[in-house]
């Protein structure tokens, strides 16, 4: 079981990759599991050639409960993806990737939101309403990782986010979502609809709310 999330993770990884979003060392994934702890990459291991030991298998509350290598240290933004089982208990799975595109597209934003263009792509996230308003939360990235995650959790306490992802400007984004299968749509879809929110710019479109 635990074997099978991480062969997940390093699929994904690896895909990832492949397109650009984890570049180098960029991104970290992880996958909880039903006792609640989860395997997440360990921190700067490079994407597209990740194994089964470059992972560290963490509790909720940001204990390390299993360490194949002992060289291994936690993602260094592992305290988001905490913030995120915490905030979200039917999430399963966490997805963090750094595009060329999530970081440009964290700059057209409207009161620390991003509006997501009206398209069918949308559905893939939940929404299925005809013209949906729907924003994209921005974080301010900040170099103490916790001080990024405090923000999530004040935010969300506060507003749930029309969909399950989140940008941090400058930075990338991070989806969850019940399992790791649906995590890895969630970021293509959410990719697609940054390289449309980017090619629409580029054609002068405007498609603000
Ligand atoms: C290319 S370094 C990017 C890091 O600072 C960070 O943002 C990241 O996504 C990967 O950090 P990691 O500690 O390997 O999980
Ligand atoms: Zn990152």
């Amino acid at each position: 079981m635990n074997t099978d999330l991480r062969q997940s993770l390093i699929y994904a990884s690896r895909q990832f990759h492949q397109l650009g979003w984890m570049a180098g060392t960029a991104g970290n994934l992880s996958a909880k599991m039903p006792d609640n702890s989860f395997w997440i990459t360990a921190s700067g291991k490079q994407k597209g050639k990740l194994v089964t030991e470059d992972f560290v298998r963490m509790s909720l509350t940001g204990e390390i409960l299993e360490n194949p290598d002992p060289n291994n240290k936690p993602s260094a933004e592992t305290s988001i993806h905490q913030a995120i089982y915490s905030l979200f208990p039917e999430a399963n799975a966490c997805y963090h990737v750094h595009s060329v595109e999530a970081k440009l597209v964290s700059n057209f934003i409207d009161h620390e939101q991003l509006p997501l263009p009206p398209i069918e792509m949308l559905k893939g996230l939940g929404i299925w309403q005809e013209n949906p308003k729907v924003y994209l939360p921005v974080f301010e990235n900040y170099l103490q990782v916790p001080r990024i995650s405090e923000d999530i959790i004040q935010r969300f306490k506060q507003t749930s986010p029309d969909v399950p992802a989140l940008l941090i400007r400058n930075h990338g984004v991070t989806v969850w979502a019940d399992s790791p299968e649906a995590a890895e749509n969630h970021i293509e879809l959410v990719e697609y609809i940054f390289r449309y929110i980017v090619a629409a710019r580029q054609a002068g479109l405007n498609i603000q709310h």
